[in-house]
């Protein structure tokens, strides 16, 4: 497997290998002690699965008290990932990351606690597949408007995002104070 690094502190590309023949192909999505030796000692709790279809965008969230770090993949289709520092106190704060995650390239995204998070998805329909450092906590949550003029994320259809009303409730980043934001945590 191949490990990238991204300009945001801690997030990482990973690209697991991939045995292709003539049924298809077969890859470890995960592997404690391989992702240990490339770096990755974290102990994931909890995964998740989302499907969602063309031009949904869920986000930008994150979580205050219990920050979630994430290893993120598209089991079917195609998303359009992005993370934000939005971390009080972090070099990078107000910077985001976008890469395209999809099934073919199998690429995976490791988002450490702290970062906020959310995608776009470019296929008729996505499967989002995902494992956190920590549970849910839902009074814990807190978000970012997806279209922040001050973050300026090029999602790829803006025009055509659809959001949950939750998500379109999110003000931007320069409305909360550093007690509404997660910590940077050296
Ligand atoms: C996140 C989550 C949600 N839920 C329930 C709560 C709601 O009844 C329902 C949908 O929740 P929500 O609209 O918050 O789901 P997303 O918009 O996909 O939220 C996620 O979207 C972005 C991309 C993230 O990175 C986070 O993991 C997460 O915030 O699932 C649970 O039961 N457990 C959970 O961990």
């Amino acid at each position: 497997m191949k490990v990238l690094n991204t300009p945001l502190p801690g997030v990482i590309i990973i690209e697991p290998r991939l045995f292709g023949d003539k049924r298809g192909f077969f890859l470890e999505s995960y592997s404690a002690t391989r992702y240990r030796e490339a770096g990755l000692d974290v102990e994931f709790v909890q995964d998740n699965h989302s499907r969602s279809s063309h031009h949904v965008l869920r986000g930008l969230h994150f979580q205050l008290r219990h920050p979630q770090g994430k290893l993120v993949r598209v089991s079917r289709g195609s998303v359009f990932d992005v993370v934000a520092d939005v971390r009080t106190g972090s070099p990078t704060f107000g910077q985001w990351f976008g890469v395209e995650l999809n099934d073919d390239n199998a690429r995976q995204l490791y988002i450490p606690p702290g970062y906020a998070h959310g995608f776009q998805v470019l296929s008729d329909v996505a499967d989002f597949e995902y494992k956190c450092t920590d549970y849910y906590h839902p009074e814990d949550e807190g978000g970012v408007a997806w279209n922040d003029p001050g973050l300026g994320i090029e999602w790829p259809c803006p025009e055509q995002a659809i959001v949950s009303d939750k998500d379109q409730r999110w003000g931007p980043l320069q409305a909360l104070t550093d007690e509404q934001l997660p910590p940077y945590l050296l």
